[in-house]
């Protein structure tokens, strides 16, 4: 992408943050700022990842800091800045707080690294990913959210547990809003090319799509201070590399839809191309009429969702 080491600014320094930043040194994929608001805690994460340097065999460089300034020059920014949810909450519990955070680091952000591809994390993802484009005021194939990667892993995960093979030998496709409304895809679900719905009986393939609708409230559920972060890092450090090795992936991202699929206007999960661009090429399947209705249930619950987050910023 660049000749030098690839740069990748992360904001927040919490647990999402700090796990992908150790991923994507420690992979020797690029060399991060780590910004956060609290004083002293992405000086501290830093400083430990540095000190592992040596044990772990890399030489990517981490800095921690609470200012934006260091972030000059970045080539891809990853927001994970804002509230998680607690037990009891939806994601769109968070949308108030999050948003004044979100459109205030975006601002930041973007005004040091105006080139930058940025991939938002922070929830309720796809209203987040819409006001980060609106407030960086970049091409819409410059912002990306991280969620169809995450939703797709854990699917994946729940049909190799239930048919007891090899995770890498499956596929799995989840599109839509990042929220309970996110449309899984069995008929694009394969163990080795074979469609699930080949291996597994209605009745099983249902709990598995309501496991994976549930896959962050489990897991919210079971640790009660936070959400999850190591597969939420791995989703986002693939995005990355694909940005940074200009890989044109195919993978299911937030992006802004103009039409496709006959949505307008909103970020929302489907399966497009991504490279040092951003998101390229969107891929538009071929939907059942049940499907089509299923993202579009949830692409209007996004959009209603995003004129709360206004009016509360609007709100002060
Ligand atoms: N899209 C997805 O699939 C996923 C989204 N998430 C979301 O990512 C976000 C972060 O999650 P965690 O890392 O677990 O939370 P966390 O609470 O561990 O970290 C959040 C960090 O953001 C920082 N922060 C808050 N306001 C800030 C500001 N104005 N500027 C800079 N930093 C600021 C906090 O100080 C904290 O260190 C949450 O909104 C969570 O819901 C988490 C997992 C998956
Ligand atoms: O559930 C949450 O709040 C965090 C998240 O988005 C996920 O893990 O899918």
């Amino acid at each position: 992408m660049v000749d030098r080491s690839p740069l990748v600014s992360i904001v927040g320094a919490g647990k999402v943050g700090s796990t992908l930043a150790q991923r994507l040194i420690e992979k020797h994929l690029a060399d991060v700022v780590l910004v956060d608001i609290a004083v002293g805690l992405p000086q501290g994460i830093a400083l430990d990842l540095l000190e592992a340097r040596s044990l772990e065999g890399h030489d990517r460089h981490i800095c921690g800091t609470n200012d934006f300034a260091d972030t000059a020059g970045s080539d891809v920014i990853v927001i994970t800045a804002g509230l998680p949810r607690k037990p009891g909450m939806s994601r769109d519990d968070l949308i108030a707080t999050n948003a004044r955070i979100v459109v205030d680091v975006t601002r930041q952000a973007i005004a040091r690294s105006p080139e930058a591809i940025l991939i938002v994390v922070t929830n309720p993802l796809d209203v987040m990913a819409y006001l980060a484009w609106e407030t960086a005021g970049v091409p819409p194939q410059q912002v990306l959210g991280m969620a169809g990667g995450l939703d797709s892993a854990r699917l994946q995960t729940f049909i190799a547990l239930e048919l007891n093979v090899d995770v890498a030998e499956v596929s799995a496709l989840v599109l839509g809003g990042h929220g309970d409304l996110m449309v899984p895809l069995p008929r694009y679900c394969t163990v080795r090319g074979v469609p699930i719905t080949e291996l597994l009986d209605e009745a099983a393939i249902a709990r598995l799509v309501e496991r994976t609708r549930n896959g962050g409230a489990e897991i919210v559920q079971l640790l009660k201070t936070g959400g999850a972060f190591y597969a939420p890092a791995s989703a986002t450090y693939q995005m990355v590399e694909a940005i940074v090795h200009d890989r044109a992936r195919l993978m299911p991202a937030a992006t802004y839809l103009n039409g496709e699929y006959g949505i307008t206007d909103l970020f929302v999960g489907v399966p497009c191309f991504i490279d040092r661009r951003g998101a390229g090429k969107i891929h538009e399947l071929s939907l059942t009429a049940a499907e089509r209705h299923a993202l579009h249930t949830s692409a209007e619950s996004v959009r209603t969702n995003l004129a709360i987050a206004r009016a509360a910023l609007e709100n002060g």
